[in-house]
């Protein structure tokens, strides 16, 4: 029987579920601590990144009553961008892991942009210069941390995103590999070329010898340690997680796209082998990579997406738990004329509007916390609906439907109003754990357990499709009402 084991190691748990023929056979998750030690900082412990996924992997084998002989392939997918630089010799790492979310070098940035490296950089990497991407929290770390500089000029230390640091753990220190979709967030990454660029390394004075081997996303990377998991287990698949979504949801043709409605929402266009340069405020990226032939998506993240409906339940305290969402806005016709927009954290695609703060707008005598639940689970739909109608301008053909997934995507009230908004059917699979399905996906291709993509797509099933019920006048008029909300946050 071919069992696949996915590690998934995201922003706020790492998880590990065993697969069979596209289903969730067992999954267990585990928390770590999140560290802010300034505002706009964050970091992780990589130390408990690797202790969480390994307990996650271990007990999920022994839930599912397997052992490491019966895994045909592990697949590996992970939180992007995310920066770890650790010692070669003694595997430990000289800094925190400085996470996506963390602002610290957006002065360095600024800098960056005064020099007018910003086009260069987005000619080569697809990408907006934004403290967002690996590079300047890299060169952050060897500025700012004792010895490092010198330490990577002499090769003694290493460089990765997540899915480096694992696989370095998990092989003994024997591999420092990644893979193009996360090569491709770090800023250093010619997605064109398929290289590490040398004058993005120059310019950000980043020595060659710090970073991993590329590889294909669906490719034998080598083995376990047999230590870890009861026996060596071949390492098939490495992706970031938003591209391991896409590959997950089957979308392996140009012109498919998913959203994955998690604390953010994140929105991926698969553009096939060639790159879509976005006129409309996206990020052009690697996808997944099953052989040599490369492949491109087009993509868009919204900052706050279930987080307003964590803010309701934490900071109003409105609701107790997050599914009380949808009971408390369907005790409404609408949201009554509110409009909510959650900028807590800056807006992101396809507004970058880095110090706008959230608002609501349109309070009445008679708006009740209904209404403002309502408005909130349509925030998420309006900022995503925004990004869809960036991507539709860009692409070269229309989007037909959007495949969707992630905690929120439980919600059918906010998939109804998405499809609303979007005037296209709204397609939520039977597993809705894509991130991982995609890694395990990856590595069961490496492993020989599927023959192609074919395969994956014949796997892939539908749970429930949205169909849009209201006008497209109607559409366009609610989209209306949020732009110009956008557009008072927008000049602040
Ligand atoms: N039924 C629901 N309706 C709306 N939002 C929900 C619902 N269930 C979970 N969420 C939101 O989904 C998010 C969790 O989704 P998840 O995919 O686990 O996120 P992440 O991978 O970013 O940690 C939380 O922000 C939570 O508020
Ligand atoms: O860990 P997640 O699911 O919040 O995903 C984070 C993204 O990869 C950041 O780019």
């Amino acid at each position: 029987m071919a069992y696949l084991l996915a590690m998934d190691q995201g922003t706020s748990s790492s998880r590990s579920i065993v697969f069979r023929d596209g289903e969730v056979v067992a999954s267990v998750q585990q928390e770590f601590r999140q560290i802010f030690p300034q505002p706009g900082w964050v970091e992780h412990d990589a130390q408990e990144l690797w202790d969480s996924q390994l307990a996650t992997s271990r007990a999920v084998l022994a839930k599912a009553g397997l052992h490491a002989a019966d895994i045909a392939a592990l697949g590996i997918t992970n939180q992007r961008e995310t920066t770890v630089v650790w010692d070669r010799a003694t595997g430990r790492p000289i800094f925190n892991a400085i996470v996506w979310q963390d602002r610290r070098t957006e002065a360095l940035c600024q800098q960056l942009r005064n020099d007018g490296l910003a086009d260069t950089i987005r000619r080569k990497t697809g990408l907006v210069l934004d403290p967002y991407f690996s590079a300047t929290k890299l060169k952050w770390i060897l500025d700012n941390v004792d010895g490092a500089r010198r330490r990577a000029d002499n090769g003694e230390l290493a460089f990765g995103t997540v899915d480096s640091w694992l696989v370095w753990n998990l092989t003994g220190g024997k591999l420092h590999v990644t893979d193009a979709s996360n090569a491709a967030r770090t800023m250093l990454w010619n997605i064109h070329e398929g290289c590490w660029d040398q004058e993005l390394l120059d310019c950000l004075g980043i020595p060659a010898a710090l970073l991993p081997q590329v590889h294909p996303s669906s490719h034998m990377f080598g083995h376990t340690d047999a230590a870890w998991l009861g026996g060596a287990v071949p390492i098939g698949g490495i992706a970031g997680d938003q591209q391991a979504a896409l590959f997950g949801q089957a979308c392996f043709k140009a012109g498919m796209a998913k959203n994955t409605y998690g604390t953010g929402c994140f929105m991926l266009l698969n553009t096939g082998s060639a790159s879509a340069e976005s006129h409309n405020g996206l990020i052009s990226t690697a996808a997944c990579q099953v052989g040599q032939a490369r492949q491109y998506a087009l993509e868009g993240s919204v900052f706050i997406g279930g987080a307003v409906v964590q803010w309701l339940r934490d900071g109003l305290q409105a609701i107790e738990q997050a599914a009380d969402i949808e009971a408390l806005a369907a005790s409404v016709p609408d949201a009554g004329g509110v409009v909510f927009v959650p900028s807590f954290t800056g807006l992101g695609a396809p507004y970058w509007v880095p110090s706008a703060k959230g608002a609501i707008f349109g309070l009445s005598r008679g708006t009740t916390v209904a209404h403002i639940a309502r408005a909130a689970l349509e925030s998420i739909a309006f900022q995503s609906a925004a990004l869809l109608q960036a991507m539709q301008r860009d692409a070269a053909a229309p989007i037909t439907e959007l495949r969707v997934d992630g905690g929120a995507c439980a919600n059918s009230l906010l998939l109804q109003f998405q499809a609303d908004l979007l005037g296209i059917p709204v397609v939520r699979p039977k597993v809705t754990e894509t991130t991982a399905l995609g890694a395990a996906s990856l590595a069961g291709l490496a492993a020989g357990i599927y023959s192609g993509t074919s395969d994956l797509s014949a796997q892939w099933r539908v749970d429930r499709v949205f169909e849009p019920v209201i006008s497209r006048d109607e559409a366009q008029r609610r989209m209306q009402a949020w732009e110009q909300a956008i557009a008072r946050i927008g000049t602040g």
